[in-house]
């Protein structure tokens, strides 16, 4: 098993405005090495802000705010953004020396030895999402960063993702930060799930650790906003 780096991943009075309009509105995050945490929120609450923000990917926004991360981050997207003109296990190891055979070991693991040499659309939408979990391990990041990784697959390719991205993260023990809309995927995997509301983390809970999963699932949908009766 991989061993972390015991480098904590810290947000501290993080401010992300688009204009005039203020999202991420001094946010505070802690997010402990190999633990695995789920923001939930509403449609433009600022998920995405957040996870582009730990990417170093949000040129495009202003604002302020201490952001430490580890070295290694690899960032998923709910599209694989493979390179279409280059085989599977040159989309995987894409930029890096020598690393064909590790390449070969991480497509391997998320179950895909034998495609090394297909081109990415001969693959379907869930084996292409393995791909980038795969271009994405191969870097052994100490953060991984999610957006709605498994937003696009069907419900039982989506359950067979939680399982291998369960089994990955044990193995590998990235710090996991997962975007999601689905308060019961955010459950079923996380650690600890958060919820981003007017651009700070109004709501915590623990899945593993206290209380039923019912009770879990009814104060998050609570923090979204949905009532008894929509849930
Ligand atoms: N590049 C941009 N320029 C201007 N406004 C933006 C930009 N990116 C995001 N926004 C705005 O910032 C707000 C937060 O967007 P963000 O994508 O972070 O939300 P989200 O919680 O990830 O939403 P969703 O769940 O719908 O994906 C939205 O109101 C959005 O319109």
């Amino acid at each position: 098993m991989a061993t972390d780096t015991g480098e904590l991943i810290r947000v501290s009075g993080l401010t992300r405005r688009y204009g005039t309009r203020t999202v991420l509105d001094g946010l505070d995050l802690e997010i402990a090495p190999g633990e695995f945490v789920a923001l939930l929120g509403r449609s433009g609450s600022g998920k995405s802000t957040l996870l582009r923000a730990l990417a170093g990917l949000d040129d495009d926004a202003s604002g302020d705010g201490a952001i430490t991360v580890p070295a290694q981050v690899s960032v998923i997207f709910q599209d694989a953004r493979l390179l279409p003109w280059q085989r599977v296990l040159d989309n995987v190891v894409l930029g890096m020396d020598g690393a064909e055979e590790k390449g070969r070991r991480s497509l391997a693991e998320v179950g895909l030895a034998g495609r090394e040499r297909a081109w990415p659309n001969e693959l379907s939408g869930g084996e292409q999402q393995r791909v980038a979990l795969a271009r994405s391990l191969v870097r052994e990041p100490r953060l991984l960063l999610a957006d709605e990784p498994f937003g696009a697959l069907d419900a039982l390719t989506r359950i067979k993702m939680h399982g291998l991205l369960r089994r990955l993260v044990e193995q590998h023990r990235p710090a996991v930060l997962l975007v999601t809309h689905d308060v019961d995927e955010a459950i079923a995997l996380a650690d600890r799930v958060l919820v981003l509301e007017n651009g700070k983390i109004t709501a915590e809970q623990r899945p593993g650790e206290t209380g039923s999963t019912a009770k879990i699932r009814a104060e998050l949908l609570r923090a979204l906003g949905v009532t008894g009766e929509e849930s």
